[in-house]
């Protein structure tokens, strides 16, 4: 009898404990809310308009847009949530699950040019992307903000000037390995596939003067190890919203990963830490010698800081330019006319069999125009680092007040993807929905409208990099097939987006040798 009344009396208790806590938390909230108010009208902006305000309408709006990143649908879904708002603020909502963790989404251009730009200061990658992208790039140039950033960028940025980008014996390389595992016309091969082993062998040649050999060998533990690891980061990155209980999550395969990587990278630091300084002077003139690992270690000592910038510049270099090039060659399946026309452009400044410079590359103007006209597609988040304002998108709109600690996402394909920023349809411009280089030969996109590689002090530094490199691979393809037949299913393709964006079910291809001279 006692021991029940106990028992009673205990649940009794929780129940109590259970209801003050929830008390607490609500009335916590609400002041949270109050103050948040407060602050957002003293900074003399508004609020972007509100598709969610709750942990349950929060929480129903993460898992259906998880379940349309696994459907890889995601450009549908950033519309539908943009849909949400009423069309005077159709390009800006809000989306919050607590007063304290909001998230802003836009994709009006002058807001994109505040955050990075005009008030660089006040954004950045901050400290939730830090933590959970650090285990796996330290401290490198891409989870820093602030002097440590600065400092990354001043040591790696010697390494992307133009004497050593027009240096193409890499890409001649690596490029030329790639062509020769293509099989022999009309046989289908997935051209991705080819294209991401091909970029990471070229980046490492770049960054340590010798490559991964992913094309000869495309299951080494590195090679198999770089892959897996990015997959566990994607996860970890969608797992944040639930934090603290994302640190639940197993990182054991992850942590695997990492120590396989560092196993293939350390060697070559430690090689190079160990040539005396004026080797290492001497090094520099050399064109064919220096390597990007060379150039840190005439700044640093130190093998950490050596290789989290190493890991970050491969992170940033493979998948994008991979990714780009098989959206290219997904793109010229579809339109003979334009593989055509292209041909005839690498035929006339290069010839059948010649080599392509740094120069004649960039005289390629139809070339150029056909990975522009690709790069309209790419993401990119940013967090708030201070309290701020985005200024009026428009004459007359209002400002939206930003405070410390929000998440401001704009992402470049929301912002490629507006009609309205372009100009009417005519004969000279095609519908913006179309793959259409020819209309880069009369229109100029207005700044800020068009940021596949970002802009402002953080832009892609890898940019002319990325450029020559998927410049000199179409030149090298196009002087040797004519012709490229989709295998896949043109209804059935989507885009995946996890680090970048990228065909979802590769790029099955037949390439077709032309007729030699
Ligand atoms: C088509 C190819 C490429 C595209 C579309 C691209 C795009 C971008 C974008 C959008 C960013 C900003 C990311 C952010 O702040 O979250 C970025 C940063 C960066 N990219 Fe690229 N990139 C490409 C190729 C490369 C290559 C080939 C390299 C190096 C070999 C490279 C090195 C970097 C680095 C180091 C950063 C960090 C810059 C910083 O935070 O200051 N990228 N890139």
């Amino acid at each position: 009898m006692i021991s029940s009344i106990g028992f009673v009396g205990g649940i009794g208790s929780l129940l109590t404990y259970g209801l003050l806590t929830l008390i607490i938390f609500v009335v916590y909230q609400l002041g949270l809310a109050v103050k948040r108010n407060a602050a957002i009208r003293k900074l003399g902006g508004q609020r972007a308009y509100v598709i969610c305000s709750n942990p349950v309408t929060a929480g129903y709006k993460v898992l259906w847009t998880i379940k349309k990143a696994t459907q890889n649908k995601m450009a549908e879904a950033h519309e539908e949530l943009f849909k949400l708002a009423p069309p005077e603020s159709r390009h800006i909502y809000e989306h919050q699950s607590l007063p304290g963790s909001r998230t802003i989404e836009t994709r009006e251009p002058v807001h994109v040019k505040a955050i990075l730009a005009g008030d660089f200061h006040s954004f950045g990658k901050g400290p939730t992307f830090h933590r959970i992208w650090s285990p796996f790039l330290g401290n490198s140039i891409f989870t820093t903000d602030g002097d440590l950033w600065r400092n990354s960028r001043a040591l790696i940025r010697p390494m992307f000037m133009t004497d050593r980008i027009s240096d193409l014996m890499i890409f001649d390389r690596q490029i030329g390995k790639m062509i020769s595992h293509i099989p022999s016309s009309g046989q289908t091969v997935d051209i991705m596939d080819l294209f991401f082993r091909m970029t990471l062998d070229a980046t490492t040649d770049f960054l340590l003067g010798e490559s991964a050999n992913s094309l000869d060998n495309p299951n080494s533990e590195f090679t198999f190890a770089f892959n897996d690891v990015l997959s566990h980061q994607i996860r970890l990155f969608v797992l944040r919203m639930f934090y603290p209980f994302d640190k639940l999550a197993s990182r054991k395969q992850y942590n695997l990963d990492i120590k396989k990587i560092d196993e293939f990278i350390m060697p070559y630091i430690k090689q190079t830490l160990a040539i005396p300084p004026e080797e290492l002077e001497k090094l520099t003139k050399s064109d064919t010698e220096f390597t990007f690992l060379h150039n840190l270690a005439r700044f640093t000592q130190d093998p950490k800081v050596i290789r989290d910038q190493l890991i970050a510049v491969l992170l940033a270099g493979r998948d994008t330019t991979a990714a780009t090039l098989s959206w290219t060659i997904y793109e010229l399946a579809a339109c003979p006319d334009k593989v055509d026309r292209l041909r005839a452009e690498v035929l006339e400044c290069v010839g059948e069999h010649g080599t392509p410079t740094y120069e004649t590359l960039k005289n390629m103007k139809y070339l150029r125009y056909t990975l522009q006209e690709t790069l309209r597609l790419h993401p990119a988040t940013r967090a708030a680092l201070a309290d701020t304002v985005l200024p009026p998108a428009t004459p007359g709109a209002p400002s939206i007040s930003v405070l410390k600690g929000d998440t401001i996402c704009y992402n470049p394909t929301t912002i490629h993807g507006r009609r309205d920023l372009y100009p009417p349809t005519s004969e000279k411009f095609a519908d913006p929905a179309l793959f259409s280089p020819e209309r880069w030969y009369s229109w100029q996109p207005r700044p800020w409208e068009y940021i596949p590689f970002n802009g402002g002090p953080r832009i892609c530094p890898g940019q002319n990099f990325a450029m020559t490199e998927m410049a000199y691979c179409m030149v090298r393809m196009l002087q040797k097939y004519d012709r490229i037949e989709y295998r896949g299913d043109w209804h059935a393709q989507q885009d995946k987006t996890d680090v970048i964006t990228r065909p979802a079910f590769g790029v099955p291809v037949a390439f077709y040798e032309a007729a030699r001279e």
